[in-house]
């Protein structure tokens, strides 16, 4: 019996060690790094070499005080520069830390840049968390956007125009630049793809990571996986492998579009699971709406141009899982607040979390009328639609409820072909 159970705990082991092993990683490798670490001092990363020969190797500012950590550095100069010091910011840092990297927090305040150096904490952000020492904190985009080998964004996307405008001068045209940020910006209706080339030219190589990951947890250094996305799938692939650890898993893609059109509808239904808990439902219910706005999010994504894989993967319907089932979620609690019956206003008043979801639904209904064909487009985005009337205040949670469960009949489906004929089909088979 012992025995019997041993071999299933080392199956399932073994099964966890797969799923998190880092990217190029043969089953035994080291973690962390692992392809990195083969290459030669002399050799750089390829996307690094196509696009930025000439600011390799970097200063020997790099060689700044490495601190302890659990990782070996890379064996070639490189150091990342991560845009917003709030949660994810500090978690992106970490993350780079953990892997050996120099990294810079650019934040917008000296008095948080040098309270982060000194005490290793955020004065606001992450409380309880202290960071690695080898990060560095600054509030001048001169000291740490220049040389920079990576530059990774994570402002919220309503605010990323004007930070991103603020620093350009210092973004060197050639630096690649990750985004971690997701949402629609409600000026442009544009996804960050199109702030950041707007902001800083389409030129330079960018690259989008998401999926379920909640800062705290990456922190604490619990299991984690995300996917990267970029047009140039060598930057996905340096970036992953430069962040992939034994706690942190990055998969890779070149569905850009898939990627951020997960990124922000999640929050939208994340909003939706919320009220749906607030307002007493049970799992029947949850397990529905869920369901259905992954349906939606698939309808947006295949209109867009996204795979339909990369929409029930990671970004997407992972994502989507762990916001409107986890608590973490500032989404989730947003809605939550709403279906309990509190108003916007009392609850934009008493929050200090920023719920992305709710510029991110605005936008995104007004995205979907501008850009998608038909008419009644509120029967094709029932939740999507729904959450956007109740955040304007023209519908209440409970209202919402019920014009969902009194929606004409249709096919659960939006792509299969109707009933008859595949009845009619089938008969015809021999
Ligand atoms: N918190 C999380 O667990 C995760 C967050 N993300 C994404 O990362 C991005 C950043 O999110 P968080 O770090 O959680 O946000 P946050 O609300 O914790 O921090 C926002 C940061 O942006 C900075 N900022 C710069 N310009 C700003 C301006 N004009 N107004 C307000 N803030 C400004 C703030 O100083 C702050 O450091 C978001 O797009 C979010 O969707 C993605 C995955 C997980
Ligand atoms: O994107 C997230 C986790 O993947 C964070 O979600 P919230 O913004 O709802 O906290």
């Amino acid at each position: 019996m012992v025995a019997i159970l041993n071999v299933g705990y080392l199956s399932l082991l073994l099964t966890l060690v797969g799923i998190f092993l880092p990217l190029h990683g043969s089953a035994f490798a080291p973690p962390g790094l692992s392809h990195l670490n083969k290459r030669t001092v002399a050799q750089f990363p390829p996307s690094q070499r196509r696009h930025d020969e000439s600011r390799l190797p970097v200063s020997s500012s790099t060689q700044i005080n490495m601190g302890s950590s659990m990782n070996q550095p890379p064996p070639y100069p490189i150091r990342v520069t991560v845009m917003g010091g709030g949660n994810f910011g500090l978690a992106l840092a970490t993350i780079c830390a953990r892997n050996g990297i120099p990294v810079t927090l650019l934040v917008r305040n000296q008095e948080i840049a040098t309270h982060i150096n000194q005490k290793h904490q955020h004065p606001r952000y992450m409380q309880n968390i202290t960071l690695p020492t080898r990060i560095r904190a600054t509030s001048d985009p001169n000291e740490c956007l220049p040389d920079a080998t990576y530059i990774i964004h994570s402002v919220p996307c309503q605010y990323s125009r004007e930070f991103l405008s603020s620093v350009s001068e210092y973004i060197p045209p050639n630096t690649p630049v990750l985004s971690a940020s997701k949402g629609i910006e409600t000026k442009s209706l544009g996804f960050m793809a199109d702030i950041l080339k707007e902001c800083l030219g389409d030129e330079r190589p960018y690259a989008f990571l998401s999926g379920p990951s909640f800062a705290r947890e990456i922190c604490e250094g619990v299991a984690t996986a995300v996917v990267i996305a970029s047009e140039d799938l060598d930057l996905a692939r340096d970036l992953a492998t430069m962040m992939s650890d034994e706690s942190f898993r990055c998969f890779i893609s070149k569905d850009v579009v898939g990627v951020e059109i997960g990124g922000a509808v999640k929050n939208v239904i994340a909003i939706a699971a919320g009220m749906c808990e607030g307002l007493g439902l049970g799992t029947n219910a949850m397990s529905g709406l869920v369901t259905r706005g992954c349906g939606e999010m698939r309808r947006l994504g295949l209109t867009f141009g996204a795979r339909s894989s990369t929409i029930s993967g990671l970004s997407g319907v992972g994502d989507t899982f762990g916001t409107c089932f986890g608590p973490l979620s500032r989404n989730r609690k947003f809605g939550y607040r709403l279906g309990r019956g509190e108003t916007m206003e009392e609850i934009l008043a008493s929050s200090t979390e920023v719920a992305e979801g709710v510029d991110t639904s605005k936008a995104l209904v007004n995205l979907i009328r501008t850009k998608c064909k038909g008419y009644r487009l509120d029967l094709k985005y029932p939740i999507l639609f729904g959450v956007a009337s109740i955040l304007e205040g023209t519908t209440t949670p409970m209202e919402g409820l019920k014009g969902l469960m009194s929606m004409p009949m249709q096919m659960e489906n939006f792509d299969e072909r109707p009933y008859e004929f595949v009845v009619k089909e089938e008969e015809c088979e021999p």
